[in-house]
């Protein structure tokens, strides 16, 4: 549904607040005291930019962010997800103000007035520097030129552990698995980077093709519930979604088999070596796995594949200066204890050394987040399953 005849669309009967109708009663405008000035701007709804219930603009409110937040953008196979612009204001306003897409969003209003797109957007610069959330603009590519085609989006639950999910098209691109292409790659992206675990997401009764998304990239259902949608002026029912790493990234790594288990016949054993390095301060170092590696964003001991032909010790050797760049002697690396754990497609053995000695500063040479964790603290790092016992033990000794 066009907004040319200035008419909402009969059940938007109220302005959100800190809102008001414009002078043809048609749509809604932030108040004029609600103006950004040149230096700041009002506390805003991250789906909309509106101002926040009780944030009148006149109050002392965020931080200024004037300017795109560093992010790298992210890309798949057709699309590039990158922080939005103010050069997006118009496509954006054109695309979302489109009565199919609006009524599908819970905090988007309808008509969407035009002024928002440029708040809205800044807003988003400030959440994305405040690691709130990230609303990024899915920019895909028609006739060799770059164009807007929805957002994408995820915000983080007051614990940080959580995330909602959050995304729409344009109306133009709908049939060509834009969404489920830009939000497993977000969702990807978070589990790796962020210490969060659980994706949620909801979408409402009556939009099975945003379920049909949701499912596609491996969340489940989680119970039913009830949302206000701006577009719709009031409350709505919805499905709720939820998956963890396991679901989103594929990464299933099934419980250990039983005590006493055989290893399935031609599950291959493979030869890990890793180290606790311990520093003065009895501290253990933790090392983020990567994106694209398997179990992103778990954090592990530093160390690798045994190698043919090389021995644990060297093997090490070798990890800890391709990914610390500090050397380390095979007298330093002190047995500790070891890993045998079942995962799906191979069984993990896992001798683990500990080191309080070596030559260099660890710096991470792949890009990789490191963390000095004192032993106590481990347990709230997440990490693959094989390392709980470990992590358990090193509790007991250090
Ligand atoms: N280094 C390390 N690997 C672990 C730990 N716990 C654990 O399950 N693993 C598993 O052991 C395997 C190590 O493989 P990797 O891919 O890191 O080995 P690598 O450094 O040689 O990587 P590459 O094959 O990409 O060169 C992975 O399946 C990883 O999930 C740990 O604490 N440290």
């Amino acid at each position: 549904m066009a907004a040319a005849a200035c008419r909402s669309p009969p059940d938007v009967v109220w302005c959100a607040t800190g809102t008001s109708w414009d002078a043809d009663g048609c749509r809604c405008l932030p108040r004029r005291g609600g103006r950004p000035g040149p230096t700041s701007f009002p506390a805003v709804d991250s789906g909309t930019g509106l101002p926040l219930p009780g944030s009148p603009a006149s109050e002392p409110s965020r931080p200024v962010t004037p300017s795109i937040p560093d992010f790298a953008p992210l890309r798949t196979e057709r699309l590039v997800l990158r922080p939005l612009r103010t050069a997006d204001a118009p496509a954006l306003h054109r695309l979302v103000n489109d009565w199919e897409v609006a009524k599908t969003l819970a905090r988007v209003p309808f008509p969407y007035p035009r002024d928002l797109a440029d708040t809205w957007i800044a807003s988003t610069w400030a959440q994305i520097a405040a690691r709130e959330a990230w609303h990024l603009a899915i920019v895909g590519e028609e006739n060799g030129a770059e164009v807007l085609v929805g957002c994408v989006a995820l915000t983080r639950s007051r614990d940080g552990k959580a995330a909602e999910l959050g995304y729409w098209v344009g109306r133009r691109f709908w049939g060509h698995g834009v969404a489920p292409e830009a939000a497993a790659r977000l969702c990807r992206w978070a589990l790796a980077q962020l210490d969060i675990a659980t994706i949620r997401a909801s979408a409402l009764k009556d939009n099975p093709r945003s379920q049909a998304v949701l499912r596609r990239i491996g969340l489940r259902p989680a119970g039913e519930g009830v949302q206000t949608f701006l577009s719709r002026g009031g409350p709505m029912p919805v499905l709720l979604f939820e998956g963890g790493r396991e679901e989103i990234t594929g990464d299933a790594a099934p419980p250990s088999p039983p005590a006493g288990a055989a290893t399935p016949p031609g599950k291959p054993v493979l030869l890990v070596a890793a180290v606790a390095l311990v520093d003065p301060d009895n501290r253990v170092l933790l090392a983020r796995r990567p994106e694209g590696k398997p179990l992103a964003g778990l954090w592990e001991f530093p160390g690798g594949k045994v190698q043919p032909g090389e021995t644990p010790e060297a093997a090490l050797i070798r990890e800890l200066k391709e990914e610390l760049d500090i050397d380390v002697s095979a007298a330093c690396l002190g047995p500790f204890t070891f890993a045998s754990h079942g995962y799906e497609k191979f069984h993990l053995l896992m001798p683990l050394y500990l080191c309080r000695r070596w030559n260099g500063t660890v710096r991470p040479v792949e890009g990789q987040a490191l963390a000095w964790v004192r032993p106590q603290q481990l347990g709230a790092y997440a990490m693959p399953p094989a390392d709980k016992p470990l992590v358990a033990m090193l509790r007991d000794f250090l």
